[in-house]
């Protein structure tokens, strides 16, 4: 009778264990199936040319949104200026906010992303966020490209004299704030040349080889050059600009409340994509195809 008992009792502690490893197994199994859906959905989303300009036609809307919001204020100067002596940081105001936001940035993982390139991208802290599995899209030695730099300069040396009025108001967090916000929407936007070039490679690498072998710039600019579409693009964002820049009231129709009362001149707009952001989005594009065969 006890015999009996004591088998029952390890049949049941056998049936037990058995049930909570097949449990455990399923379980695995099961989150793997789940991750490999996620990625064959993501590889499903593949980038065509198209995809590509839909979402530099989305960063129009981030572009002309942000440079709305620095025109708030006026240049307010001293967020520039390097003072004398270090005062808690050294250096100007702008390096000091650009740096410690990108540090913070980084630390919640936002370099993670191939699309992000920081302006101080030297001894950014590590993420701490568990990693996503991001589509590797860009071949990896032009992945790396970072023109940051020249967008610095431009966008302080020459953008922003042209869309900012003069005066100081003595916001100098909140504009270096918009500052920020400004130059990653447009570094965004420069750098998605690296995917732009890359769909374009790939649909015609026969192409493009021989330009890039001879390490042709020319070529390959004109290969990738596309007028009618660039005209379409000056054309939109000066809309676009009219439009977001309106001053909307409720007894007025749109066409009435405006003429000639924008937050930031629309022409203007059109000129900043004619003469920095398309020829940099360009520059970005030739430079990563001269990467594509090593
Ligand atoms: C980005 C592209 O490549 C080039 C750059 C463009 C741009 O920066 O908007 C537009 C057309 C092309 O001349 C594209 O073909 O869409």
């Amino acid at each position: 009778m006890l015999v009996l008992a004591r088998l029952a009792e390890v049949l049941t502690m056998n049936l037990f264990v058995l049930i909570l490893v097949i449990f455990i197994l399923d379980g695995r199994s099961l989150t793997m199936a789940s991750k490999e859906r996620i990625v064959s959905k993501m590889g499903e989303k593949e980038m065509t040319l198209d995809t590509v300009r839909d979402s530099l036609i989305r960063q129009e809307d981030t572009i002309i949104f942000s440079l709305i919001e620095r025109a708030k204020f006026p240049m307010n100067s001293p967020t520039y200026q390097e003072p004398k002596s270090c005062v808690g940081f050294c250096g100007s105001l702008i390096r000091f906010f650009v740096n410690e936001t990108e540090s913070l940035q980084a630390k919640a993982g936002r370099y993670q992303n191939p699309e992000e390139n920081a302006f101080f991208p030297d001894h950014l802290p590590p993420s701490l966020v568990p990693p996503y599995a991001f589509p590797p899209v860009l071949h990896r030695a032009g992945a790396s490209i970072n023109v940051n730099n020249k967008i610095w300069d431009i966008y302080f040396k020459q953008l922003l004299p042209l869309f900012i009025i003069s005066g100081d108001d003595g916001n100098y967090a909140s504009t270096a704030s918009s500052d920020l916000n400004c130059l990653q929407a447009i570094s965004r936007r420069i750098h998605y040349g690296k995917f732009v070039a890359e769909v374009k490679y790939k649909d015609a690498p026969h192409d493009y080889e021989p330009a890039i072998r001879a390490k042709d710039r020319d070529a390959l600019m004109k290969l990738l050059t596309f007028k009618a579409v660039e005209e379409t693009v000056k054309k939109r964002v000066e809309k676009k600009a009219m439009i977001f820049g309106e001053e909307v009231t409720t007894n007025t129709t749109c066409t009435e409340s405006n003429e000639g009362n924008h937050k930031i001149d629309p022409p203007l707009v059109s000129r900043l994509y004619d003469e920095w952001i398309m020829p940099l989005t360009k520059f970005v594009q030739v430079e990563y195809l001269l990467r594509r065969l090593d």
